[in-house]
């Protein structure tokens, strides 16, 4: 399988805490690969250092065979697409004006604003459900139509790699399927190559082609989901016990939460 991403070895730290740790990750061209793994655990991280808003301590990101750092932020901005976890926008900017912002990377003095430009802006808002929505200010949206704004502006850039940390945060359960499944067309359809942050396991098992757990800054695991969806694997990574079942509609595994192996939170000091 052709690696669209290659992660080398790659340390990123804040400080001198190392947030991703030695980690090497091949992101297969074509395909939708899920990152999954406990809070704090370097997921952000990583995405963020995919697309060069880190810097790596040590190691390498590979873009095909081009290490990105010897690529123009424009041109990287061509080829890899990613919506962060809370990106932020002056609230009396309106939906249309930051989906537009999507663009940026295909547009120069020699090159404004196009009708393809146009066609991309119109595409991303119908496909996430915010064309009726142009013309209010972020500030007046709730937090399901504001993420699913910012989705279309990442989709509006119209790279090959589209990396989306969270995506379904603050969406209702439709839209959380209407969202997965626009990127799943994207990917199935216009062969873009796919990464996801998720933290529902059974939404990562029904999307992922490759599935990625993380702890501690390190890759535990990666690979078909159904080889990684075990409930003693799962209860390694996450810290808790469970069921895996099949789910009975997409005879993909589902996993059912039974009980914390350590609780973070306690009813009394
Ligand atoms: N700007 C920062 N400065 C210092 N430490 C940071 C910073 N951002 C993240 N960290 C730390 O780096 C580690 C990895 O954070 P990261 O946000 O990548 O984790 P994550 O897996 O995405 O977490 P979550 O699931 O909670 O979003 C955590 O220990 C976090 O506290």
């Amino acid at each position: 399988m052709v690696d669209r991403v290659s992660v080398d070895n790659l340390t990123v730290a804040y400080g001198s805490h190392s947030a991703v740790n030695g980690v090497t990750l091949s992101v297969p061209k074509g395909k939708v690969t899920v990152l999954a793994g406990p809070n704090g655990c370097g997921k952000s991280t990583l995405l963020r250092a995919v697309r060069r808003l880190h810097a790596a301590q040590s190691g390498k990101v590979l873009l095909g065979d081009v290490d990105i750092s010897r690529l123009k932020e424009k041109e990287l901005a061509r080829e890899i697409g990613l919506l962060a976890q809370s990106p932020s926008a002056p609230e009396d900017m309106r939906v249309e004006e930051l989906v537009r912002l999507g663009r940026y990377p295909h547009q120069s003095m020699m090159q404004p604003w196009s009708p393809e430009d146009g066609d991309a802006v119109e595409n991303a808002m119908f496909g996430t459900g915010v064309a009726q929505l142009r013309d209010r200010r972020l500030g007046s949206l709730s937090g399901g139509q504001l993420q699913r704004v910012w989705i279309a502006m990442v989709l509006a850039q119209e790279t090959d790699v589209i990396c989306l940390d969270e995506p379904v945060n603050h969406l209702d359960m439709a839209h959380q399927i209407d969202c997965l499944d626009l990127v799943s067309r994207l990917n199935r359809e216009r062969g873009r190559t796919v990464v996801l942050v998720l933290h529902d396991l059974n939404l990562a098992a029904r999307y992922a082609d490759r599935l990625v757990f993380l702890k501690e800054g390190k890759v535990v695991r990666a690979g078909d989901p159904a080889e990684l969806m075990e409930e003693k694997l799962i209860g390694e990574v996450f810290g808790i016990q469970c069921r895996v079942i099949e789910d009975p509609v997409h005879n993909r595994p589902m996993c059912i939460p039974m009980r914390n192996t350590s609780p973070r939170f306690a009813v009394e000091a």
